[in-house]
């Protein structure tokens, strides 16, 4: 049974929505190209990349740098991608902004004044810890630990989207990891000097994407309500950011963190 919590508290993850723009300017929509990394000038299609004739890096468009994303499918298996959503399911889902649901695994974070706390967190879900495992093994994310999980639930019905943002770079460190469950989606950049421009990476169900370099420094990312064509589900995962690093200031505030985190014992957070 699915269950949906109210919550008061915004949601102070994504940056406040700007005012419903009443004139929207059309975007130049630029597909990243997951064989070559580079981006689309070819219709997608079934067109094969074949470098130079169908794709072209940012800058030769006039872009700034876009690199850093990675893309691995079937990260999950369809059993897998089950197990773990009958698992979502028994815990309640909270209501979030723009129409997600969200259940959240990591430490209370004050982002304006810049304080970390336990708080309720009980580590990272059991399930994680063989994934967690995987990604390790990636080599994009050989020493990648996740101190924060956080689910959300996007559906058509309810128009659920996620505005252009950054993700906060003082505790969540460069990369940030979803596996995207259930069904395809777009997740979508857009670099703060050039918004006539998009750049869009396919996610196909089950898959990995791994953001970091300049797609995660300089480009901020949403997924667009029209991306949304079934239930999806995101499971992002982000390390610690460079002040609670080891040798860092904060590394004792971190390793607490990370030792919680990695018990694999924890619940959703109230
Ligand atoms: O749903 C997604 O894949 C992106 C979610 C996101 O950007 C976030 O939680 O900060
Ligand atoms: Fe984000």
């Amino acid at each position: 049974m699915t269950m949906v919590v109210m919550e008061k508290k915004k949601d102070d993850r994504e940056e406040a929505a700007p005012p419903p723009a009443t004139v929207s300017a059309p975007h130049v929509q630029y597909r990243w190209c997951e064989a070559c990394g580079k981006l689309r000038i070819m219709p997608p299609g079934d067109v094969p990349c074949t470098g130079a004739s169908t794709c072209a890096s940012a800058e030769s468009l006039g872009l700034p740098a876009f690199e850093g994303v990675h893309v691995f499918r079937e990260f999950v298996t369809a059993d897998e991608e089950q197990a773990l959503l009958s698992q979502m399911d028994e815990w309640p889902w909270k209501l979030s902004q723009s129409g997600r649901w969200k259940q959240d695994f990591g430490p209370k974070v004050n982002f304006k004044r810049k304080k970390v706390k336990v708080g309720n967190f009980t580590g990272l879900p059991s399930s994680s810890r063989d994934l967690v495992a995987r990604m390790q093994a990636l080599p994009c994310l050989q020493d990648f630990e996740p101190v924060e999980q956080c689910h959300l639930d996007y559906r058509p019905e309810r128009g659920a989207a996620i505005d252009m943002h950054f993700d906060d770079d003082w505790i969540w460190g460069e990369r940030l990891v979803t596996v995207n469950l259930l069904s395809e989606t777009r997740l979508s950049f857009e670099h703060p000097q050039h918004e006539g421009a998009q750049v869009y990476v396919v996610l196909p169900a089950r898959s990995l994407v791994a953001v970091q370099g300049s797609a995660r420094t300089q480009w901020k990312h949403a997924v667009h309500r029209g991306a949304i064509t079934d239930r999806r589900i995101a499971v992002t995962l982000r390390e610690l950011g460079p002040d609670f690093v080891a040798g860092a200031g904060r590394a004792e505030e971190g390793r607490h963190l990370l030792d919680i985190a990695h018990t694999f014992k924890g619940t959703p957070l109230p």
